[in-house]
C-alpha cells in the first residue's frame, strides 16, 4: 500500500482539498504562499505534495523529498513539474484533468468576443474619465473562421461555443480523426491548408518540443492580415517576439493572452507585448473560477486518498500505477507480468535485445485476458516492460518509470485485453515479442490467490512454477534424451527439483523446463547444448 501520513498543500487549493484528506487521517499543512526555498527545507518531511501552477516542483525538490510518494496537480498541464525527475525517483505524478475544461473554454471564449469588440481598452478608457466611441470599432464574430490548434477537453468546448456564435470552426489535431471532428461541426485541415482560412485561431495543445512556437513568423505571414491570435494554453506556442513584430506590422489585428513564456512575466509595466494597444492579457485565469477549483481540490484529494486505499491510482501522469498502491488481488498477476518479462529478456539476450542487429526488438505485445485482469492492462504491460527492462538497464525500472524508459530506448510496445476468456483458464497474461527474424510468445496465470504458472513457451502448453533456476531446453521428440541431461547434471552435482514437458506433436518435438535447486554453470549448459537430438538450451533465474 502507498503509505502517505503527511501532505504539503500550496498555491492557495480550495480548502476542500484539506477537508477530504484531512477526513481520511492524513497531516495536511497548507502553505498558500510559499518560497522555492522554503519548499526545499521542508518537503523532506512530506509524502505528498499538492501544486497548481505557481510552485515549479523541480528535480532539487524532488531530490530533497526523500519521502515524496506522489505530486498532485490540481489542475490540467504538469509542465511545472520535472516528471522525468519524479518517474526516475519513482513518484507518482497525478493530475485532475477536466475539472477546470469548462472554466478554461469559457475565458477562452471571453478572450475572443473581447478581442472582437476591444472590451479592455474601452473599459480603461472609461475608467479614466472618457467617452471614446470612434476608437473602438469591433468586428462581428458570426460568419467569421475560426481555427482552433488541439482539439482535446478545452479545443472542443470551445468550438460548440464558437458555434453558438455563429462561427465556421475549422482545426487541426494530430490524434483526432477527421470524422470526429466533423461530427462536432468541425472541418479538418492540415496545418499548412488551415492559416490562410482563418479570421481567428486559437491554441489548446499542451506546450511540447511540437507545439513550441507553433506559431512564429513564417507561419504568421501565412495567415490573413487582420488575423486574430489567442492563447489560453501555454506560453511558448506562440512565439511572443514574433507575435509582437506582427501585431506591431499591422498583420495580426490583435491577441489575446492568458498565458506566457514566463509566469509572472518580468517588467510586467514594461513589456512590449503586454502593453501593445491591440493585445488584451489576462495573469493565467483560465482555471480561476470557484467551481473549477472546487472540482479540481476535490478530484486531487480523492485521487490521493484512493492511491492510498490500492483500490486505483487515478490521474496518474507517469505510471499506470505503483506496485505498492495496487489492489492484493492484482499483486501476484503483476509479479506474473514482471516474471514473463525477465523470462523474456534472459532467453532474448544476445538475440533480440542486440541493438543495430537484424533482431532488434520490433514490437512487443501484452495481452491481459480475461474478466479479473482485463481492466489493469496497462498495469500489467508496466509490469512486464519492468521485468525485462530490469534485466537489462543500469539504473532501476518500477511500474511507474518502465514505460518511460521503453519509449526512450523506442521500443514498439502494445497492450491488449479481452474479457473473453482463455480456452484453458479463466485469465491469462501474455508477451509476445517479434524481432525481424523470430516471434515469440510467453504466457502464464495465476491460480487461487496467489499460485503462479507459465502456461505456455512458443507452441508449447505446460504449467510450470516461475520460481528459481530453469533451464529450457528443445529436442527433437525421441526417447533417452531425459536420461542423457540427467546424467550431465549428475555428474555436476545439480539435483533436479521439478520437470516438464510440452510437446508440440505436428513437429514431434519437445520443450522440457527443468527446475534445479542449484544454478547450472556455463560449461553444464554447453555439455547439454552438443547432447544429441537437442536444439535448443538456456538458463534462466526468476
Ligand atoms: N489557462 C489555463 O488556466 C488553463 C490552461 N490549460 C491548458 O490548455 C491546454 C489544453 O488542455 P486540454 O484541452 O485539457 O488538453 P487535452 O490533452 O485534452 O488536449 C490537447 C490536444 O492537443 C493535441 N495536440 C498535441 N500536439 C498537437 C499539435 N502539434 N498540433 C495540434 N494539436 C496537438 C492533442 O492531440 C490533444 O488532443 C493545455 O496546455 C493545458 O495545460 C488547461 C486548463 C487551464
Ligand atoms: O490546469 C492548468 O493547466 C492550468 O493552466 C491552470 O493553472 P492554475 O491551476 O490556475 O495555476
Amino acid at each position: 500500500m502507498l503509505e502517505i501520513k503527511r501532505v504539503l498543500v500550496v498555491d492557495g487549493i480550495d480548502d476542500v482539498c484539506v477537508k477530504v484528506l484531512a477526513d481520511a487521517g492524513f497531516q495536511v499543512d497548507k502553505k498558500d504562499k510559499i518560497t522555492k526555498d522554503e519548499v526545499l527545507a521542508t518537503i523532506k518531511d512530506y509524502d505528498a505534495l499538492i501544486v497548481r501552477s505557481a510552485t515549479k516542483v523541480t528535480k532539487e525538490i524532488i531530490a530533497a523529498g526523500t519521502r515524496l510518494k506522489i505530486i498532485g496537480r490540481a489542475g490540467t498541464g504538469v509542465d511545472n513539474i520535472d516528471t522525468d525527475a519524479a518517474t526516475h525517483a519513482g513518484i507518482i505524478v497525478m493530475n485532475t484533468p477536466g475539472g477546470n475544461t469548462l472554466s478554461a473554454a469559457e475565458h477562452t471564449c471571453a478572450m475572443i468576443s473581447a478581442l472582437a469588440r476591444q472590451i479592455p481598452q474601452a473599459h480603461a478608457t472609461m475608467k479614466q474619465g472618457k467617452w471614446d466611441r470612434k476608437n473602438f470599432m469591433g468586428v462581428e464574430l458570426h460568419g467569421k473562421t475560426i481555427a482552433i490548434l488541439g482539439l482535446g477537453r478545452i479545443g472542443r468546448e470551445v468550438a460548440t461555443r464558437m458555434q453558438a456564435y455563429g462561427m465556421k470552426t475549422i482545426g487541426y489535431d494530430p490524434i483526432l480523426p477527421k470524422e470526429a471532428a466533423k461530427a462536432i461541426n468541425i472541418d479538418a485541415y492540415d496545418l499548412d491548408e488551415l492559416w490562410p482560412l482563418a479570421d481567428f485561431i486559437t491554441v489548446h495543445t499542451p506546450l511540447t518540443e511540437s507545439t513550441r512556437h507553433l506559431l512564429n513568423d513564417a507561419v504568421l505571414a501565412k495567415c490573413k492580415k487582420g488575423v486574430r491570435i489567442v492563447n489560453c494554453a501555454r506560453g511558448g506556442i506562440i512565439e511572443e517576439a514574433a507575435l509582437l513584430r506582427a501585431l506591431e506590422s499591422g498583420h495580426v489585428a490583435g491577441a489575446a493572452l492568458d498565458v506566457f513564456d514566463e509566469e509572472p512575466p518580468k517588467d510586467i509595466a514594461n513589456n512590449k507585448l503586454i502593453q501593445h494597444p491591440n493585445c488584451i492579457v489576462t495573469p493565467h485565469l483560465g482555471a480561476s473560477t470557484e467551481e473549477a477549483q472546487a472540482k479540481v481540490a476535490l478530484e486531487i484529494g480523492q485521487q490521493i486518498v484512493e492511491a492510498t486505499h490500492g483500490s486505483q491510482i487515478m490521474g496518474a501522469v507517469n505510471a499506470p500505477a505503483m506496485m505498492h498502491a495496487l489492489r492484493d488481488d492484482l499483486k501476484p498477476w503483476v509479479i506474473l507480468g514482471s516474471k514473463l518479462g525477465l523470462l523474456a529478456a534472459q532467453l532474448m539476450v544476445g538475440s533480440a535485445f542486440e541493438k543495430g542487429s537484424s533482431k532488434w526488438l520490433h514490437r512487443l505485445t501484452v495481452t491481459a485476458q480475461g474478466k479479473a485482469i482485463q481492466s489493469s492492462s496497462s498495469t500489467l504491460c508496466a509490469a512486464v516492460l519492468m521485468g525485462i527492462l530490469n534485466h537489462l538497464q543500469a539504473t532501476p525500472v518500477n511500474l511507474v518509470n518502465a514505460s518511460m524508459i521503453a519509449d526512450a530506448l523506442g521500443l514498439h510496445v502494445r497492450e491488449e485485453r479481452t474479457s473473453e476468456p482463455h480456452d484453458e483458464y479463466q485469465n491469462v497474461l501474455s508477451l509476445r515479442y517479434t524481432t525481424e527474424t523470430e516471434d515469440h510468445e510467453y504466457a502464464g496465470t495465476v491460480f487461487g490467490t496467489n499460485n503462479l504458472r507459465f502456461t505456455r513457451i512458443d507452441q508449447f502448453a505446460f504449467e510450470v512454477r516461475p520460481a528459481g533456476h530453469l533451464m529450457f531446453y528443445r529436442n527433437e521428440d525421441k526417447p533417452g534424451v531425459i536420461a542423457a541431461i540427467g546424467t550431465h547434471l549428475a555428474q555436476a552435482s545439480i539435483n533436479i527439483a521439478d520437470l516438464t514437458l510440452g510437446r508440440d506433436d505436428s513437429k514431434r518435438e519437445a520443450l522440457c523446463i527443468v527446475n534445479t535447486d542449484q544454478p547450472i554453470p556455463a560449461d553444464v549448459l554447453q555439455r547439454i547444448q552438443q547432447t544429441s537430438f537437442i536444439t535448443y538450451a538456456r538458463t534462466v533465474t526468476l
